[in-house]
């Protein structure tokens, strides 16, 4: 449940024809190995979409239109709630990079999503968006 004192951490579901591209995390070390989605809290006075467009260029390197939510809300800790949107790549974008908090990128098929050791509180999400249209 979404309280008024609750961060909303946004994630980039970025699409592209079949794949999502998954982020592996690099830090702190209690999260280091578990994918998730590129993103980050949103900041004060910042809507979702524009927290997902400045996540996506900062620890991507790329631009994106963001697109529909995927799932419901899923509560991260008492403080913090992700909230995860479709995302497409705008045209002549470079290949994303591993710029901040990753070490690894993967565009991974729709099949594949939930092999991967994702972070608990996104296995919901992931199980939404490998059934969703896109
Ligand atoms: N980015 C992202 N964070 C997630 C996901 N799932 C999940 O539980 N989290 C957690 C991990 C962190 O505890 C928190 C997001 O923290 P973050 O470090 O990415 O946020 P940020 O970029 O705004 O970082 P900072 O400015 O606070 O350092 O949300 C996800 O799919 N993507």
């Amino acid at each position: 449940m979404t309280t008024e004192t609750s961060v909303i951490v946004v994630g980039a579901a970025v699409v592209r024809a079949d794949t999502v591209l998954c982020a592996r995390r690099s830090a702190p070390p209690r999260l280091a190995g578990k994918w998730e989605f590129p993103g980050g809290k949103v900041e004060p006075g910042e809507t979702d979409s524009e927290a997902v467009v400045r996540e996506c260029r900062e620890e991507l390197g790329v631009e994106v239109a963001v697109g529909a939510r995927v799932g419901a809300d899923a509560r991260i800790d008492d403080r913090l709630v992700l909230r995860v949107y479709l995302a497409r790549l705008l045209p002549d974008q470079p290949d994303p990079r591993p710029l901040e908090d990753h070490d690894l990128l993967s565009w991974v098929p729709r099949g594949n999503l939930l092999d991967l050791d994702w972070l608990t509180p996104d296995i919901p999400v992931v199980e939404e968006l490998a059934a969703t249209a896109w």
